[in-house]
């Protein structure tokens, strides 16, 4: 069980709702990933809830939205964000994601943090999109944040967790949820980052650019109940430079 402010998840996989050829093969896919909290971003959303192509499924399945502030490139625009989303969505729970420069759409740390302090005092649940920078989730957890969402990659760049030395060290420091966002390219990264003791993944390109949306989203289902399984069963440690016998020889050369 996945533990996130004061809600409880059976599912360990946050999915977007981005980038889907069409909201049959979103709603699909959503059921087949398992997921219980979905990501939207708000300037995508159409103040007709009950006619809006990405909300209407997410509702009709029952899932728990995420707004997120993509889109934002500093804490005002954000802020603002939030308190829309609040209005218009009826939730305190807000992906927090400022990022201004388009072309790599890297989060803005301090522009993140200014923000996570305000919205926290208002009351918002807030699960910021942050560099894999263990001193700024520290900082983000102090603010009050409920979870952090360090990147594996830049967002849809499918290219598996380059960060994964700073991750490592995120998750061993963390008093908060660790749940991997963006970069997340394949089923097999998603597990990494599970044995590495991440407490969730979220995923959206992949899932949504395969050919394959639902196949691909049971897939990311089933590798991230394995990682979890992997870690929590305890990974063998891992040398380099030598080999280490599988049967060692000692008791038999003992006895010539
Ligand atoms: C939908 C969303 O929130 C994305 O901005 C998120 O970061 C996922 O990234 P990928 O699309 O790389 O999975």
């Amino acid at each position: 069980m996945l533990t996130i402010a004061d809600h409880t998840f059976h599912s360990r996989l946050l999915a977007g709702s981005g980038k889907f050829s069409s909201a049959e093969t979103m709603e699909t896919a959503l059921a087949a990933s398992g997921s219980e909290l979905v990501t939207l971003a708000l300037k995508r959303i159409n103040s007709d809830s009950a006619h809006d192509d990405i909300l209407a499924p997410v509702k009709s399945l029952g899932l728990k939205l995420l707004p997120n502030t993509s889109g934002a490139r500093n804490a005002e625009e954000a802020i603002f964000a939030a308190r829309l989303a609040k209005e218009a969505l009826g939730t305190r729970w807000l992906k927090l994601e400022i990022h201004p420069d388009p072309n790599y759409l890297l989060p803005d740390p301090i522009e993140t943090l200014v923000a996570a302090e305000q919205l926290v005092k208002e009351g918002f649940t807030v699960l910021p999109y942050c560099g894999a920078d263990p001193v700024l989730c520290q900082r983000l957890t102090d603010a009050g944040c409920a979870a952090v969402m360090p990147l594996g990659a830049p967002i849809g760049s499918n290219m598996g967790l380059k960060t994964r030395d700073f991750l490592r060290i995120i998750i061993e420091q963390a008093r908060v949820p660790v749940i991997i966002d963006a970069g997340i390219g394949a089923p097999s990264h998603a597990a990494e980052a599970m044995e590495m003791g991440a407490d969730a993944v979220l995923v959206n390109t992949a899932i949504a650019t395969a050919r394959d949306p639902a196949k691909m989203a049971q897939a990311f289902r089933e590798a991230i109940i394995c990682g979890r399984r992997a870690y929590s069963a305890g990974l063998g440690s891992a040398f380099t430079g030598q080999a280490r016998a599988t049967s060692p020889m000692t008791s038999f050369l003992d006895t010539l």
